[in-house]
């Protein structure tokens, strides 16, 4: 049961004592972006029901090659041996390219450090990546540890990271450090700690080291991860050697937001797993926030032009589903069910130019570009309107429907919607319209007709038509007069038929063109209705939507 008073068993969280009044980050803008770290295989691997098998993480490794990423997290090789080979087999069948770095974590524990540098030694570039947290509950919770043995943890750590790395000269190595659960760590000591490794490393702008500031449990609102970045960012010693990374986790549904505020607050990398996967709620998402940089113009650098593929190499791998609504790569992110978006996406699309910006209505980004179609772009269902419905004749059956007309067949879906409470595809559209308005072929049926012109004879006589209908399985002749061939197709009814709108157009091209037509008649006193005919003749095509109108309403 949800506690009346929670208050009484959460505080919020408050990273700095009084305001912090250098911000200066709310009127930055991200115009870059930065160095991607994939930890897939190890933050990601590491939250899996079933971590992955070396064939898996290969996998996975050359999809990362192949999206563009250059810092890969390749596993926790002190972990298992799965790991360790794992990373083995990149360094000694030569699999990581020249210039792409991988990276292997560790606990500072000197055991665990010696393991890890042996997993990579031999590679061209290797960074080991070490980590203890800093935060005040996990000092006092699981170490039992003051701030002074805390600092010295990463201190020595460093040292022995160092010395291990000293044993294999051939391998070119880097150095990244994490003062784990910074999210909640005080700012201050989390500098001390930074600061006090920057000592034992020696950093230069040439040999950079890489903070890592994680969210490790996401604790707060993202602006306060900002205040946080920031301070790191102003008061780092030998700044100018130093990458700041972030690594936000996603315990609070505002990961992504935290890393672009992170961003802006000076950061210049950021880690995360493709489609965010993690430990709990998972990491950050590299391919929302790539792909929200993309939206404004800015290439990510990581090329997801084929997302789907991405998507299953991913969903294998991890054995997780994508959510249907994720960003960018869900099954119904590029669906619009609902009438006012369709509406809205469908005339955005009729007035979009391949080379123009992109501005369709609803379509933050456009589908092509990361290789959808847009076959799902429309579906419908009893939340769609006309406008859905009529992009789906024109798309699939090349149906361009008059205006009223979209207003009277969306009727008719909407009775279909209703009535099952399900989704109508594409087919089932066409199929609607057909029994509608295509195959209202009864009592009155055109069997053949004849036309001559007299442009002497008398006005309202020009046309005299010879047509012979199956009227109700009967055979019959009648001729009719008029001032065009319809005319006098309506007057050989002696039906009380008035047209009073008609629309036409091919359907194709070449050999294969069709026409189409639709009219609005009245007939009598009753409200006026569509019919629609479609035929290798225009005349015959709207003899036919004359005999669908006048069939629809003998039927009502
Ligand atoms: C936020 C993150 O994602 S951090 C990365 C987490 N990932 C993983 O843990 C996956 C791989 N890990 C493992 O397989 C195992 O933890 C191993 C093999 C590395 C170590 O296993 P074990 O030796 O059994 O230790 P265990 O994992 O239980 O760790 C707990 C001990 O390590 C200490 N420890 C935890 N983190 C660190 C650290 N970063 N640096 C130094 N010591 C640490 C704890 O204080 C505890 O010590 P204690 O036994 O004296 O109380
Ligand atoms: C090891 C560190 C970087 C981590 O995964 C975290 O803090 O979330
Ligand atoms: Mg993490």
């Amino acid at each position: 049961m949800m506690l009346s008073n929670p208050a009484t068993k959460y505080i919020p969280f408050k990273p700095f004592e009084r305001d912090f009044s250098e911000r200066t980050w709310p009127t930055k803008r991200i115009t870059h972006p930065p160095v991607w770290m994939s930890t897939d295989l190890r933050d990601g691997n590491q939250s899996l029901i079933e971590p992955m098998s070396v064939e898996r993480k290969l996998r996975f490794f050359d999809m990362l090659l192949k999206i563009g990423f250059k810092e890969i997290e390749v596993g926790f090789p002190s972990a298992s041996q799965t790991d360790f080979d794992f990373v083995r087999k990149l360094v000694d069948d030569n699999l990581i390219p020249d210039d792409v770095t991988i990276i292997a974590l560790t606990q500072a524990r000197p055991e665990l450090i010696e393991r890890t540098v042996e997993s990579a030694a031999g590679a061209k570039r290797a960074m080991i990546h070490l980590y203890n947290a800093c935060a005040p509950g996990f000092r006092r919770i699981v170490f039992n540890m003051n701030r002074e043995q805390v600092k010295q943890v990463a201190v020595e750590g460093t040292q022995c990271v160092m010395d291990n790395m000293a044993k294999y000269p051939q391998t070119e190595w880097l150095y990244e450090y994490s003062p784990e659960v910074f999210s909640t760590t005080e700012p201050d000591f989390a500098l001390e700690v930074c600061n006090a490794v920057t000592e034992i490393w020696k950093p230069t702008p040439q040999r950079k080291i890489i903070y890592n500031l994680p969210a490790t449990i996401e604790a707060t609102t993202p602006n306060m991860y900002a205040d946080q970045i920031e301070y790191m960012h102003n008061n780092l010693n030998k700044r100018d050697s130093i990458v700041i990374s972030l690594h936000p986790h996603n315990d609070r549904g505002t990961a992504v937001a935290a890393a672009e505020l992170g961003l802006m607050a000076g950061a210049d990398r950021v880690e995360g797993c493709l489609f965010g996967n993690g430990e709990r709620t998972g990491n950050v998402d590299i391919v929302t926030l790539a792909l929200n940089l993309y939206t404004q113009g800015i290439h990510p650098g990581l090329d997801f032009s084929d997302i789907d593929e991405v998507r299953r190499c991913v969903e294998f791998c991890n054995q997780l589903p994508v959510h249907p609504r994720h960003p960018y790569a869900g099954d119904l992110v590029f669906t619009a069910f609902s009438g006012s978006h369709q509406d809205a996406i469908k005339k955005g699309f009729a007035v979009q130019q391949a080379d123009a910006i992109w501005e369709v209505p609803y379509l933050p980004i456009d589908p092509a570009d990361l290789g959808r179609s847009y076959d799902a772009v429309i579906r419908v269902n009893s939340q769609s309107g006309k406008g859905g419905v009529s992009y789906l004749l024109e798309q699939e059956h090349g149906l361009a429907l008059p205006r009223r007309l979209q207003i009277e067949f969306s009727r008719a879906i909407q009775r279909v919607t209703d009535e099952t409470g399900r989704e109508v595809t594409a087919a089932d559209v066409y199929n609607i319209f057909n029994s509608e308005y295509l195959a209202q072929t009864q009592p009155w049926t055109l069997i053949k007709h004849r036309i001559t012109g007299d442009p002497s004879a008398a006005e309202g006589q020009h046309f005299t038509i010879e047509v012979e209908f199956d009227v109700d399985g009967k055979r019959r002749a009648l001729t009719g007069r008029g001032d065009g061939a319809i005319s006098a197709f309506v007057d050989s009814l002696g039906e009380p038929v008035r047209i009073m709108d008609y629309h036409e157009h091919a359907i194709g091209t070449g050999t294969d063109t069709r026409a189409a037509c639709y009219v609005e008649v009245r007939i009598g006193d009753a409200p006026t209705g569509f019919g629609v005919g479609v035929d290798r003749d225009i005349v015959t095509a709207s003899f036919k939507a004359v005999l669908s109108a006048l069939n629809r309403h003998i039927k009502t």
